[in-house]
């Protein structure tokens, strides 16, 4: 029997990832474990740790590695966060399945405060997340919001010697990784809206590989697959550019889909928003048109100066 080789990044949070789609594969086939191979590759991403990513160039530093080792066929199928994850794929690549997703809400991590509202007045919160930061900043102009990065358990012992007051991550990853236990809050969606993507592991292979389409059929979620179409065709028709400030969630209910969307200038002054429904069968249809009709919204002059 041929094994299947498993590329991901090598972080904590990423071979957990990886773990969970070869339990699901072996799961839906009846293989054991020695079937696959996880194969941890180094990224950009994870090599640049002295500037925002946004600064580096955004989205692809997570995948490009990655996707070279699949269309070199080093590795047969490549496991994702779906919200790392650029719109436009290289050629020759797809999405072929994407994983139930996590609870997509954005974790609050407290020093010596549960939540954000009690933090005190001028206190400094760390994210390297330009759309956390914005909506931290919405909801509290006189916060310090810094930026902040590193793995998790770098930003928990910054946390913990008192360099910030407060740091934010996603809930899904810390559940992932079972360390839920460190969140002292969760940020509603209508408040706090996720990155398109956010919580949702995404199964990338090459277009034509009729074995790597079999295996992944079974394991693939319709309703995650259909939210996320959603969201990748409204950050399209934003750009996807990772310097401008945005969210975007779609749910699933039945054959109904639902969409909201924010953009928000950096400095959390300016927000606009838009919320949209239809047929899950249109879902990149309402998810592009809701990033039109954002930008209409917005006008011309939004994204000027900062974008
Ligand atoms: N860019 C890092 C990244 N990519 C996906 C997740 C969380 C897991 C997920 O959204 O599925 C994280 C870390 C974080 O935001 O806390």
């Amino acid at each position: 029997m041929e094994t299947t080789r498993i590329g991901t990044r090598g972080s904590a949070l990423a071979l957990a990832q990886a773990a969970e789609t070869r339990a699901r594969l072996m799961a839906a086939h009846g293989l054991p474990e020695s079937a696959f191979e996880i194969v941890p590759i180094s990224t950009s991403g994870d090599r640049i740790q002295d500037r925002p990513l946004s600064e580096a160039g955004g989205k692809g530093l997570f995948t490009k590695e990655i996707e070279e080792a699949l269309l070199d066929g080093r590795i047969d199928i490549a496991v994702h966060s779906s919200k790392d994850m650029p719109t436009l794929l290289p050629e020759g690549l797809d999405l072929l399945a994407f994983l139930p997703r996590e609870d997509p809400r954005d974790a609050f991590i407290g020093r010596s405060v549960r939540t954000i509202a009690e933090l005190p007045q001028g206190a400094t919160v760390g994210s390297s997340s330009l759309r956390r930061q914005a909506l931290i900043r919405r909801m509290r102009p006189d916060l310090k919001v810094i930026t902040f990065r590193g793995n998790v358990q770098t930003r928990l012992r910054k946390l913990g010697e008192g360099q910030v007051e407060g740091t934010m991550l996603a809930n899904a990853g810390l559940r992932r990784l079972g360390m839920a236990d460190v969140i002292t809050d969760l940020m509603p969606l209508e408040e706090f809206p996720p990155a398109p993507g956010q919580g949702a592991i995404c199964i990338e292979a090459v277009i034509g590989n009729e074995r790597m389409a079999d295996l992944l059929a079974p394991i693939h979620h319709a309703p995650t697959g259909a939210a996320l179409a959603c969201e990748r065709a409204f950050l399209a028709a934003l750009d996807g550019s990772c310097r401008t400030p945005l969210a975007g969630y779609a749910s699933v209910e039945g054959e109904m889909l639902r969409f909201s969307g924010l953009i928000i200038t950096p400095d959390g002054s300016e927000a606009h928003e838009i919320a949209a429904h239809g047929p899950v069968s249109d879902a990149a249809g309402i998810g592009r048109a809701a990033g039109t009709a954002i930008r209409a919204k917005a006008g011309p002059n939004f994204f000027d100066g900062w974008s």
